[in-house]
């Protein structure tokens, strides 16, 4: 065969491909009347989840898993758009990590809504002037990040699905690397490089600031005081900053979750896992009793965190991860078993446990 005859082919077979497509965004027109007419959520990360399954169990073609995602990614992108103006919430400028995690979720599609801080991400969603939002949770070398947890407390926002994500940092300036006196970054990424500078500049001042792609463009602002940043390699093509030194952070496999949040929660996909948050009363043996409501449920905890109240001193709240969904039976006797030992529990949703 001759380049020109399987050309010809690969044009035939992107006609029906379109062809398809067409159909299908017939039928996701359809889908979001109806979500519109029962007041139901246009995004369904459980239908999705289910989806990517079996899309990826049925293929036997060429095509690796990675790349089948990728392109349903953006298939099911289109369709949302289709199906609403969806907007995301963001923390911004264009290109901090959280900004690809959004569109590692959403794809290309839909629109995005860039946002200064945690605070606002959540407000936007609260007041209806974004769908979604994404924040991130905690990240594998450098643990909660605070804020978002604290943010929880007073919101009604659910969980509805999470994002994990590679995080690999770079160094990034205009000047040669002889020239940098002070580095700016999140703090996040400083925890998670804390090695790698101590090593390769210990004079070096830390700026923080408010995400990556703030620090790239004070790198771009400031090179003549000798101003570099580290973050990830969008925000150095963003900012036309040159990476010095890239997969700078302390654990090559270094991770983030991100989660989304909105106003409703996931129904269940039969592996979820269940975030909430609860406050114990100031008496001995409180906590134990409260965490033994999931051992005596055989409830796997994958995660505690600890965080002041805030109202008052000395008094916590505690965060847990959960593996099941808060309708599964099994975890709802624990929950109201937890209640019993709690002054407060709130749970903060269920969703689909997997990075997809
Ligand atoms: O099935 C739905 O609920 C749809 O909205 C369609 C669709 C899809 O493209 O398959 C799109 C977005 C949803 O998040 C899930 C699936």
């Amino acid at each position: 065969m001759n380049l020109d005859d399987i050309r010809s082919d690969i044009d035939r077979i992107d006609r029906q491909l379109l062809q398809l497509l067409s159909d299908r965004a017939d039928l996701v027109h359809e889908v979001g009347v109806v979500k519109k007419r029962d007041g139901l959520q246009i995004y369904a990360p459980e239908r999705e989840q289910a989806l990517l399954r079996k899309l990826v169990a049925m293929n036997t073609g060429r095509l690796p898993e990675k790349s089948i995602l990728a392109i349903y990614r953006e298939i099911m992108s289109a369709a949302l758009a289709l199906e609403d103006d969806l907007k995301i919430a963001y923390l911004g400028p264009e290109g901090t990590w959280t900004h690809q995690a959004a569109i590692k979720k959403f794809g290309h599609s839909v629109a995005y809504s860039a946002q200064p801080n945690f605070s606002e991400v959540f407000d936007q969603v609260s007041r209806r002037k974004a769908d979604y939002g994404v924040v991130p949770i905690e990240n594998s070398t450098e643990g909660a990040v605070s804020h978002t947890l604290d943010l929880f407390v007073d919101s009604q926002l659910q969980i509805c699905a999470q994002i994990l994500m590679r995080i690999e940092n770079g160094l990034m300036a205009s000047i040669p690397r002889e020239q940098i006196r002070t580095l700016y970054s999140h703090p996040q990424v400083f925890g998670q490089c804390r090695n790698w500078i101590l090593r390769h500049f210990p004079e070096a001042d830390l700026v923080e600031v408010s995400s990556t792609t703030r620090a790239a463009e004070i790198a771009r602002e400031k090179a003549s005081e000798g101003a570099a940043a580290l973050g990830g390699p969008l925000a150095a093509e963003l900012n036309g900053l040159t990476l010095l030194e890239e997969c700078i952070q302390d654990r090559a496999t270094n991770t983030t979750r991100f989660l989304v949040i909105g106003e409703k929660t996931c129904p269940p996909t039969g592996n979820d896992r269940t975030s909430l948050l609860f406050a114990i009363h100031d008496r001995p043996g409180s906590l134990v009793r409260a965490l033994q409501a999931f051992e005596h449920f055989d409830i796997n905890m994958s995660k505690i965190e600890s965080r002041p109240s805030k109202r008052k001193d000395w008094e916590y709240i505690f965060y847990v991860d959960l593996a099941g969904h808060c309708e599964d039976p099994q975890l709802r006797e624990s929950l109201e078993a937890l209640e019993k030992h709690c002054s407060l529990v709130k749970i903060l949703g269920s969703y689909p446990d997997t990075g997809e």
